[in-house]
């Protein structure tokens, strides 16, 4: 098989800072990858480079063709969605006009109603089917969060890159969170997900990609990753692999949220 996403080379600086060091990526059809690293490691710079917010070198392959130099639009409309670290829905808009605008951009052609089944059918599959008339800012940040999900799916994505989705939730919602991004998942659409907590990691993740100053330094599985002495010491820390160990490596579930 193909990889659907391919980085080549990929750097980004910022004046002098390399906030990406030439990194090699390759996601297969229908993987779930994590991409994890401390803080400023790079993570939110390789997803806007993937998605045309930024102009990096290097070269990015989405489904066969050559995106590096293709703008934000046109990336998204060959089916590049993601969501964003901090939530920014129209405040005084529904949910489903939040998720409708969204729709109507990702398929040209589309007619107002047609976009708006779109919504609605995106909408209940994230769970919010009741609250399609509600203004998005009368919705809890999980249901902001879970907003974010709608308008992303909405836009029927083949790659979904998910920036902190779980950040702020409680660990209920962060439960029900998971449990929606595997069903996205089961749906075909392959996920990149930038994520703190490695019990989510751990439990979502076939293949986890750890960044350290922009640069790649460890892709595994999570029994690989949690046992690299690398990602201990950039990141996990030695407590979480002691914990990992005792859990018997991956520890799926129950391993010590970083
Ligand atoms: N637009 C920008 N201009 C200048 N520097 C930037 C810009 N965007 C990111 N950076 C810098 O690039 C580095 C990587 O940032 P990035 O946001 O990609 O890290 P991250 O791994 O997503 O971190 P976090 O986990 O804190 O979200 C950081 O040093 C950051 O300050």
């Amino acid at each position: 098989m193909s990889p659907i996403l391919q980085l080549s080379g990929v750097s980004q600086r910022f004046g002098g800072l390399t906030a990406l060091d030439n990194v090699d990526l390759a996601v297969e059809p229908g993987e779930v990858v994590g991409l994890i690293g401390p803080n400023g490691a790079g993570k939110t710079t390789l997803v806007n480079v993937v998605t045309g917010v930024y102009r990096g070198t290097g070269a990015i392959t989405f489904d066969g063709q050559r995106i590096e130099t293709l703008k934000p639009f046109q990336i998204s409309r060959l089916g590049v969605a993601r969501t964003y670290q901090v939530v920014q829905p129209f405040p005084e808009m529904t949910a489903l006009q939040n998720v409708t605008a969204p729709a109507v951009f990702a398929h040209q052609g589309v007619t107002l109603a047609e976009a708006r089944e779109k919504a609605a059918e995106a909408l209940d599959f994230v769970g919010l089917g009741a609250s399609a008339d509600m203004r998005a800012s009368a919705l809890t940040l999980a249901g902001r969060k879970r907003l974010e999900l709608a308008k992303s799916l909405a836009m029927e994505p083949k790659v979904l890159l998910l920036d902190e989705v779980n950040a702020g939730l409680n660990p209920a919602e962060i439960d029900v969170a998971v449990d929606l991004i595997r069903r996205i998942a089961a749906r075909g659409v392959t996920i990149i997900i930038i994520e703190h907590l490695m019990k989510v990691v751990m439990n979502l993740c076939t293949r986890i990609v750890v960044l350290h100053h922009g640069a790649k330094i460890a892709e595994g599985t999570p029994g690989e990753i949690t046992s690299d002495p690398r990602v201990i010491e950039a990141y996990l820390g030695n407590r979480y692999a002691r914990h990992a160990a005792q859990r018997g490596g991956a520890g799926r579930g129950g391993a010590a949220d970083v």
